[in-house]
């Protein structure tokens, strides 16, 4: 029933645990039915509860609920409410329950089932939720296949925007203080030396996705694994972050996946411009994929 759609407190009570979906940056989500009615008729949600310790994740988690709230895009996981839990006094963040998992899962199960067509209509989704983000002066800066959630065999949405900020209104870059465990193979290289990001850096994650997307999210050339193969040949005990800025200096970037039309991977290598004004914006990557898909 629509009322159900826009609620937006659910009680503690009516949630049945059912399992585990995974962690996050610093949250667990976890699969439950909210079934006021005890029948079982009640809907799957996706429930990110906050770790209870360390307070500066509460003021993250408050920000991470404001920022999905926010966003109402189809290419975008789905904002359904919050739950408080008195006894614990924490509260959790309620999503849709998207089906089909993590795109990485998705793509490693129905390897052989998904070709090109559809791996182009996955990232014109995922473009097309980025400008979405742009408008709202949203950065993600933490785009990943793991990040991408797959609602049917035809539709992906972003998610995960724990780690997701506001550009201020005078300047086009943010710059965080705290980096934190930081997704290094998916960063931009301002964002590894100056912590800057800004659509630009969201732009170059992109083209990292679109190279998992690409490769079947295949866990052998993973984008971790290739840049630590080509770093490893001349570890000299520089931190791995560096080594990574050298090599992206020297012009080295990860290699075209197996079978990867040559025009996309030039998109990736234009995401993948060393400095943030060379880039693409989303809404051009969009109509190169549009222009791809017709083909
Ligand atoms: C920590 C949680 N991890 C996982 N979540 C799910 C999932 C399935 N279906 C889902 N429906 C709504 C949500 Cl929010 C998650 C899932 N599957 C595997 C996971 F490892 C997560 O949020 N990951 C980020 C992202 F959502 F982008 F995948």
């Amino acid at each position: 029933p629509s009322h159900q759609q826009d609620q937006s407190v659910y009680e503690e009570r009516h949630l049945r645990y059912i399992s585990p979906l995974g962690k996050g940056n610093f949250g667990s989500v976890e699969l439950c039915r909210y079934d006021p009615l005890g029948d079982n008729t009640g809907e799957l949600i996706a429930v990110k509860k906050l770790q209870p310790n360390k307070q500066s994740n509460l003021e993250d988690f408050q920000k991470e609920i404001n920022t999905i709230r926010s966003l109402h895009c189809d290419y975008i996981v789905k904002y359904r409410g919050v739950c408080y839990s008195m006894g614990r006094l924490s509260m959790s963040l309620v999503m849709e329950y998207l089906p089909y998992g993590s795109l990485i899962g998705y793509l490693e199960k129905n390897r052989q089932l998904v070709n090109n067509r559809r791996m182009l209509l996955f990232a014109s989704q995922i473009c097309k939720g980025l400008e979405y983000l742009q408008s709202m002066r949203y950065v993600h800066r933490d785009l990943a296949a793991r990040n991408i959630l797959v609602a049917s065999d035809t539709l992906v949405k972003i998610a995960d925007f724990g780690l997701t900020k506001i550009i201020p209104f005078d300047k086009e870059y943010y710059r965080v203080t705290h980096p934190g465990e930081s997704p290094i193979f998916w960063y931009a290289p301002e964002s590894i030396t100056e912590s800057k990001f800004s659509h630009k850096s969201d732009v170059w994650s992109f083209g990292v996705v679109l190279h998992e997307l690409f490769s079947y999210c295949e866990h052998n050339c993973n984008p971790k694994r290739l840049y630590m193969q080509e770093i490893g040949n001349d570890m000299q005990g520089l931190s791995i972050s560096m080594h990574l800025v050298d090599i992206l200096k020297d012009n080295w970037r990860l290699p075209a996946p197996p079978l990867c039309p040559p025009r996309i991977y030039s998109m990736m290598t234009a995401c993948w411009g060393y400095s943030a004004e060379e880039r693409p914006t989303f809404s051009t990557l969009g109509d190169q994929i549009e222009t791809s898909i017709q083909d």
